[in-house]
């Protein structure tokens, strides 16, 4: 359990955190997001208790911090990792893992889970980013935390070992059986492995939900951009159904009941098909993306709508296409941006 009830963090005079409110359950991981400098780190560094809390509350059970009541960090049974691995380049690897701990035994799990064994007797010097990252999980899970935070523990790593890495990582995080907050760049990382994600924006938390949720209900248009491909075409909203200029799909009001609205499409909410007749649009870019394209398109209204298509079709910027909303799931609506 690791509860956060108005939280706020200054440096100096200057607040970059408020009313940070949040609540973990045992085993459960989320993943915090937001554009630079919004607080992550900061958010990490007051919870591990190596900045002082300016408001508010931190409490996990056997301890709880406020602005006047501090617990040092070694009192806190925290346990971080970080992008940079921060192992002894002196220590083995089993000595790293077990650095300070009474009873190995835990350290000798880790070792396994993680696939360590055939590395506990070599120098970090050796092995490689993803090795490195593993050892520097398994030390922290040795010393079986009370939760853990982890502050871009995959940056380092290349693309291929990344999408295999965070896999493991959630798995131990799971196993052990510890609240865990992630902070994370990469908006895909954050809603695939993530039970919640948390958005960010300025120190202030824009939405804590599933990662179902924030990405199809966003709470508002910067966490819908922040999380994805994201346009907005101009609607009506009534009785539960959203009208366009490219068709009618089932919606569901943010910030509204009914009326003029914006509606939130993503691409795949968008069908492209090209066609000889009764074309709508106006292809002006196409990204390749390997398995599929991503394509905006110009409507006769001059908004452009994203829409993806599999890599087998094969379009160009001034091709004409027909698109049209293709979506049972219902779509996020706002108020009218003026
Ligand atoms: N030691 C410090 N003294 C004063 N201001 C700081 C200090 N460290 C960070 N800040 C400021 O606090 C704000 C939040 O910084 P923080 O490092 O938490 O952001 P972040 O979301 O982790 O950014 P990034 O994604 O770039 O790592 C920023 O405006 C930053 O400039």
């Amino acid at each position: 359990m690791l509860s956060v009830s108005q939280l706020s963090i200054d440096y100096g005079s200057n607040r970059v955190v408020s009313d940070l409110n949040l609540s973990l359950e045992q085993s459960e991981i989320l993943m915090l997001v937001g554009p630079t400098g919004c607080g992550k780190s900061t958010i990490l560094q007051a919870l591990a208790g190596l900045l002082p809390i300016s408001e508010g509350e931190i409490n996990v059970g056997k301890w709880r911090a406020t602005p006047k009541l501090t617990v040092p960090p070694e009192k806190r049974s925290v346990g971080m990792v970080f992008q940079d691995f921060a192992l002894f380049p002196h220590l083995t690897v089993e000595q790293n893992i077990c650095f300070r701990l009474k009873n190995t035994a835990p350290a000798e799990r880790w070792i396994k889970l993680l696939g360590l064994d055939e590395f506990r007797n070599k120098k970090p010097a050796t092995l490689s980013g993803g090795q490195k990252q593993r050892v520097a999980l398994a030390r922290t899970l040795a010393h079986e935390p009370d939760f853990v935070l982890l502050d871009e523990p995959l940056s380092n790593l290349d693309a291929a070992l990344k999408d295999m890495l965070r896999w493991d990582i959630r798995n131990a995080l799971k196993d052990a059986g510890v609240p865990a907050i992630w902070v994370t760049h990469d908006q895909e990382e954050a809603l695939s492995v993530g039970d919640r994600v948390g958005v960010l924006k300025a120190g202030k938390i824009q939405q804590i939900d599933t990662p179902e949720r924030c990405f199809s209900i966003p709470n508002n248009r910067f966490v819908a951009r922040f999380l994805g491909e994201a346009s907005f075409i101009a609607g009506k909203f009534e009785n539960g159904q959203a009208t366009t200029a490219i068709g009618n799909a089932p919606a569901q009001g943010v910030d509204c009941e009914s009326g003029d609205v914006d509606v939130l499409l993503r691409p795949d909410d968008v069908l492209l098909v090209q066609s000889s007749v009764g074309n709508n649009g106006e292809v002006v870019w196409v990204r390749f993306e390997g398995g599929s394209r991503l394509c905006a398109v110009k409507l006769a209204c001059f908004t452009v709508v994203t829409s993806r298509v599999s890599h087998e079709v094969v379009v160009n910027p001034g091709d004409e296409v027909h698109v049209s909303l293709s979506t049972s799931h219902p779509l996020a609506v706002y108020t009218k941006a003026n």
